[in-house]
Order: structure tokens, then sequence, then C-alpha cells
């Protein structure tokens, strides 16, 4: 099912939202939209399910016209007949895991045996055959989860939608469970669009990511794209870089091109960085930076390590720079480094490789 979004706008008392929404999404794709509380991610959503109105714009799906703003052609929700699955499990108290499942399909006025089957089949896929039975209360969150998906798939007729439907789960459920929506968009042929604001499951999730920013689209890429090579300084904070720089000035120095940074930094410009210029800026990932001697081209700096943190793998590190800018770098978490870092005052040289740098226009 092919969705096209098209120039879609949507104001609350005045208070501009959306700003010219425009995406075209392939049938059989699974779309994230990605970007902080309030950039609008749910009130696109919405207006895909029908929720809410837009002022301006369409919004068409297999050619079909769910919105057409201008000639005010507005197709109530039930016709639209896609799938929703929210954060909020909203499963009825008093209704079994079956009759939960089948109430989209009693408000279509499924045939009862036709329903019965559907109701069945789409519980064995998302593994709660043998809980048909039972009452919400009577499942872990992760099953209820389960449910709510399940009773999303079974009406959707080949469009899904997702809100934040994994943020109450642990950890290590949000990973299963994420992997379990994949493989049934795959199983039943949908075209998926989920919103969250948590990169790592965007990028597991998806075959194209929308970062969006205040209302607008920011960046539309595929996981790798938008993880390598962000358009500006709001995606690549958004996907995890972690130092973002601003050029202060370019000049040359024995014939070649030597960028001055915030911080008080220098950059020989490279094949990486040769675009750079005063006002734009380059970003690299605390994982990028090497605590050591200067060695091939790239940023060499010192700085003194203001405090670290333990994260996982390796010990987060911040260092301060010349100007009190703090550069963040991932060292490997050694008993060597907690002495190190631990407690601050150390005083690193550090190196960022030219290729590892990005340059970004705004
Ligand atoms: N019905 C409404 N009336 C007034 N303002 C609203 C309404 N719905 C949403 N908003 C506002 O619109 C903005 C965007 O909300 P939206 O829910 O689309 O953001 P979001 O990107 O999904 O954020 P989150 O990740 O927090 O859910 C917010 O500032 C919100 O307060």
């Amino acid at each position: 099912m092919h969705i096209d979004i098209s120039s879609l706008s949507k104001a609350f008392n005045g208070n501009p939202i959306l700003k010219d929404i425009n995406m075209s999404i392939s049938s059989g794709e699974f779309i994230t939209l990605l970007g902080p509380s309030g950039c609008g991610k749910t009130t696109t959503l919405r207006c895909v399910a029908g929720l809410e109105t837009p002022d301006q714009g369409s919004i068409k799906v297999e050619g079909k016209t769910f919105v057409q703003a201008q000639n005010k052609t507005f197709l109530p929700t039930h016709k639209r007949q896609v799938g929703m699955v929210f954060q909020s499990y909203a499963l009825w108290p008093h209704m079994s895991v079956s009759a939960n499942v089948a109430y989209p399909l009693k408000r279509q006025k499924t045939p009862q045996a036709e329903l019965k089957q559907r109701v069945a089949t789409t519980l064995e896929a998302v593994g709660m055959g043998q809980h048909a039975n039972r009452y919400p209360h009577e499942l872990s969150g992760g099953q209820q989860q389960r449910v709510a998906l399940a009773r999303g798939l079974v009406s959707a007729r080949g469009v899904m939608l997702f809100d934040e439907p994994l943020s109450n789960l642990d950890a290590k459920l949000r990973i299963a469970m994420r992997s379990e929506i994949r493989r049934l968009h795959d199983k039943f042929g949908n075209t998926s669009i989920y919103v969250t604001h948590d990169q790592d499951e965007a990028l597991a999730l998806s075959d194209r990511v929308i970062i969006m920013n205040g209302g607008v689209v920011e960046q539309m890429g595929t996981p790798a794209e938008v993880h390598t090579r962000p358009v500006s300084s709001f995606a690549a904070d958004f996907v995890g870089f972690e130092n973002i720089l601003q050029c202060q000035a370019v000049s040359e120095e024995t014939g070649r091109p030597v960028a001055s940074l915030q911080g008080g930094l220098r950059l020989p410009l490279g094949a990486a960085t040769a675009s750079l210029a005063p006002g734009k800026f380059v970003a690299f990932r605390s994982s990028n930076v090497i605590i050591c001697d200067p060695q091939e081209t790239g940023i060499d700096g010192s700085g003194t390590v203001r405090d670290s943190s333990y994260t996982g793998e390796s010990r987060t590190v911040i260092v301060d720079i010349a100007d009190g800018t703090g550069l963040t770098v991932a060292v490997p978490d050694t008993v060597d480094a907690v002495t190190t870092y631990r407690h601050g005052g150390t005083e690193v040289r550090f190196h960022v490789p030219e290729p590892s740098l990005v340059v970004l226009d705004r």
C-alpha cells in the first residue's frame, strides 16, 4: 500500500505543529518517524489514522484519498482500515484476549466464521494462541503488548501505524519485541509507519528513517545514511554524534587549508572535510576519538579530564578543551582507565582521524 503525504500542515490553537510535511512511502516499506518530544510525530500519525484533521495538504493510500484538506475530503477512521498500536496497550479489561482482538472485526461486521479464523491466525502469529481465553490482568506487560499488536494487525488492510509501542517494556523485552514487529510486518506484507524517539529502535527496525524537527522533515534516509551522514547538527546530535564543533576560519598554511575550530582546535582539511568553511560544523562520535599523541591527519589537541562514567563496554570521558568546551571520548573500560579518568584533572592528548569527521552545513 503506497502512502503519499503531501504538503501536510496542522496547527493547534494557532500554533503551527506540522509545517508542510511531504513523504512518499513505498508499498511494503517500514518507515520510522524519529525526533524529540513535541516535534509532531504523533500528530502526523494521527492525521494518517483519521484521528486529526489537517488544515492543509493531502494523504493518499494506494491512490485512495484519505484526506484532501483543500476540498474538505476526510475519510472517517473506520473506513481507512489501518491497524494501530499505541504505547498504552488500551486493552479492554473485561474482555478475554480473543474478544479484544476480535473487537475491531466486530465493528466492521465481519462474518462470524471469518472473524474466528482471523483472530486465531493472528493470535498464533504473535505467539499468543495458547492464551486466547485469558484476561488482560492475567498477562505480563510483554504479553499484553502482543495482544495489542494482534488487535492492530487483525483489522489492518495493509497499513500499520505504531506510536511508541514498546516504551512501556523493559530493555530486553523491547529488543525482542522490535524484531517481532519487523517479522510480522514482513509476514503480512504491510506498509508501516512507526513513531519513536529512540534512535536504536529506529535504526534496527526501519527501511527508512525520517528525522523530524519542529514540525518539519529534517532528514530522510536509510538507517545507514542517517547514522553515518547526518545533514545537520540537529540530525547529527539525534543520531548520537556527541561532538559537534563549529568552524571559525579556514586559512592557508604551507600551501594547505587548515580550519580553526571552536575550542581552539585545528584541522588540516582532507578528503572528508574539503567542503568545511566558516559557519559550518564538523561532527564526530566519542568512539572516534583516540587518547594518544598526534598520528595521521586529523584533529589533535589536549585537554583536562572533567569526569567520566562507566557506560557498559566503555567509559565515557568528558575532556575540557581550551575554552571550556567539553569533548566526549569513549575509552575501553580497563582498570587503568578507571584510575586515570575517574576523578578528573588528568591532562590528556587526543587525536580524531580526519576520515571519521562529517561536515555539516548547519
Ligand atoms: N489536541 C491537541 N491540542 C493542542 N496541542 C496539541 C494537541 N495534540 C498535540 N499538541 C501539541 O503539538 C505538539 C506536537 O505533538 P506530538 O504529539 O505530535 O509530538 P511528538 O513528536 O509525537 O512528541 P512525543 O514524543 O512527546 O509524543 C506538542 O507541542 C503538543 O503539545
